[in-house]
């Protein structure tokens, strides 16, 4: 566990999770500014002190409690924990929550041209990834024997430079794969960001201050997932318009003015409304749809 009494949370330096990340920690009122060259960032108004270092160093530094919280993507914290389990040494975390962002998959990918049936089909061959322990532990479930290619980066690249036969890497939109001349296969983890606890028990006033960080996070994430939707419905089709809105209980219903057919409904909705949504909320003879973010959410 951390000495200091400024709670300490670990974030990346620069990549995919570190603006969002970031922005997480602003949203909930924690006010810091970055400067590019600092590893440290220090809180404004809390007593909370920002760590930017590199993805891969945030679950060792959690598990080793040299900061109290960190944000990581689950790909990272589970290959941390494989590879800690392998040489025996500590590997807890209190895991706080998902977040919404850094959605990525793990996948085995292969050259365009490589005719694959199923995993077996890799059997012998030379796998090059950044994951070795999440790779293993796959390959070793489905009695797959390979060679290990270890890259900590430009996985993709190998197998046309001739280090490899096919590639197990993050893979979002599959873009990076089709440039390279290669193709998705299989899937071997679904991962988030998540924000995650060293083990063990905080100061009472850490303790503190995390809770109020959990419940702002819980709050701007719902927040985030959530829209006011306003609308103007028949009375007559009322309940089947209600019956559209994503997860909006007892939305409230007013009175328009010198109209008694139609009515204003107010909703907070737990999703976003689709567009398809709200072409069947206009065949059912609504009007003046309006979806609005929200910014902040309690209770
Ligand atoms: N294409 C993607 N879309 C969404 N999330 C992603 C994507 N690629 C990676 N991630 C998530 O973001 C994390 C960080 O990715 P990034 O590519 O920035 O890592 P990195 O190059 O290892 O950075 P670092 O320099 O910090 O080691 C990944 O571990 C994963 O959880
Ligand atoms: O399926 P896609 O949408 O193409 O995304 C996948 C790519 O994104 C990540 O790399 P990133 O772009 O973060 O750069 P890096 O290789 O420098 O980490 C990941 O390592 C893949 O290379
Ligand atoms: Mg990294």
């Amino acid at each position: 566990m951390t000495t200091s009494n400024r709670l300490r949370i670990a974030i990346q330096k620069s990549g995919r999770l570190s603006k969002d990340s970031q922005q997480l920690l602003k949203s909930c009122g924690i006010k810091f500014n970055v400067n590019e060259q600092r590893l440290i960032a220090h809180a404004d108004n809390m007593p909370i002190d920002l760590l930017r270092v590199r993805d891969d160093d945030i679950p060792g530094l959690v598990m080793d409690g040299v900061v109290d919280l960190g944000i990581i993507g689950e790909n990272v914290l589970e290959e941390e924990q494989l590879e800690r389990e392998l040489i025996g040494k500590r590997a807890e975390v209190i895991k706080l929550r998902p977040l919404d962002f850094g959605a990525c998959r793990l996948s085995l990918a292969v050259p365009t041209e490589f005719a694959y049936q199923d995993a077996a089909s890799l059997e012998g061959l030379r796998i090059a990834t950044s994951y070795p322990n999440l790779l293993r532990r796959f390959m070793q479930n489905k009695g797959i024997s390979y060679q290990d290619c270890m890259l900590k980066g430009s996985v993709e690249v190998a197998p046309r430079a001739g280090l490899a036969d096919g590639i197990c890497d993050l893979v979002s939109t599959g873009a990076t794969l089709e440039a390279n001349g290669l193709y998705e296969t299989e899937v071997i983890f679904r991962s988030m960001a998540c924000l995650v606890q060293a083990p063990g028990e905080l100061s009472p006033s850490k303790q503190a201050l995390v809770d109020k960080i959990m419940s702002r996070v819980n709050g701007v994430v719902q927040a985030r997932e959530s829209k006011y939707i306003l609308l103007h419905a028949p009375t007559a089709t009322l309940e089947q318009i209600v019956a559209l809105l994503p997860g909006a209980e007892n939305p409230t219903v007013l009175p328009l003015n010198d109209d008694t057919n139609r009515v204003a409904i107010h909703a907070v909705s737990s999703e976003d409304l689709f567009w398809d949504t709200m072409e069947q909320l206009k065949a059912l003879g609504a009007s003046s749809i309006l979806v609005m973010p929200i910014e902040k959410m309690m209770g």
